[in-house]
């Protein structure tokens, strides 16, 4: 199966690249077009990003990108509730990859708190998350039960995090793997994100996609709600 056999809406671009090197660069490369033109537009950028294992080339790409970094707000669609220092923190995974060299210059908004239980941080998360201006590039990923950021299928939770209309900018989730406690931005303000782009990787994962705009129902495959204009999907075998 090739991503040209699928079936998207209307507004649903679908780029596929012959691997990952060659996705992470041309991702990378169109990325800091979209914030070169942001900091034009408006004299600042928002770049929200995914963690896991696939964004790392995409992330090291972008790092040495030319561009007033210094003007760009780096943030994250969603973080494991443990300390940065730990091995499993998208923050630092982040900080690790993508701030380094030229992008060494941007500023990071954390969605990281310490707090007595899951649910505090989160509401510490809620508080700082109202300096978070519009995004300007958001980028997903996506795991093969369908989830994208932390909107993890069956997490308590998820109905609200998912309510096009809701309140909330963040909320606590739980995740089928370790660490299993995690923080995710919603759905509202996910798609509110002027560029989305969706990087994916693999047979596997174009299956699951396939599967995804199958659903009646998009909780089942949280990925299913952002499978709608606009939306930029990269995608190599
Ligand atoms: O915190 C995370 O793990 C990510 O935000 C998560 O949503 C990720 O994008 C998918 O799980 C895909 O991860 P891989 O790229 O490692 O397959």
């Amino acid at each position: 199966m090739a991503i040209s056999d699928l079936d998207f809406p209307v507004g649903v671009v679908a780029r596929s690249h012959s691997d990952s090197a060659q996705l992470a660069q041309a991702l990378a490369e169109n990325v800091a077009a979209a914030l070169r033109d942001a900091i034009d537009s408006h004299g600042h950028a928002t770049l929200v990003v995914s963690g896991g294992r696939s964004p790392i080339a995409f992330f090291k790409a972008l790092s040495q990108q030319t561009l007033p970094w210094a003007k760009v707000l780096v943030s994250l669609a969603d973080e494991r509730w443990v300390p940065v220092s730990h091995d499993d923190s998208n923050e630092a995974l982040v900080r690790r990859h993508l701030l380094q060299g030229p992008a060494a210059e941007a500023q990071l908004l954390g969605l990281y708190h310490s707090a007595g239980s899951l649910e505090e941080a989160a509401k510490l998360t809620e508080q700082a998350l109202a300096d978070l201006p519009s995004i300007d590039v958001l980028i997903l990923g996506m795991g093969t039960d369908g989830h994208t950021a932390s909107l993890f299928p069956n997490s308590p939770n998820l109905d609200e995090a998912m309510d096009r209309d809701g309140s909330r900018r963040c909320l606590p989730m739980l995740a089928p793997s370790v660490p299993h406690q995690r923080l995710t931005l919603t759905l509202p303000v996910l798609k509110a994100a002027r560029l989305q782009i969706l990087s994916i990787e693999g047979q596997r994962k174009l299956e699951v996609l396939a599967q995804a705009m199958q659903q009646p129902d998009q909780r089942n495959m949280p990925i299913s709600a952002f499978i709608e204009a606009p939306l930029e999907i990269y995608w190599c075998p």
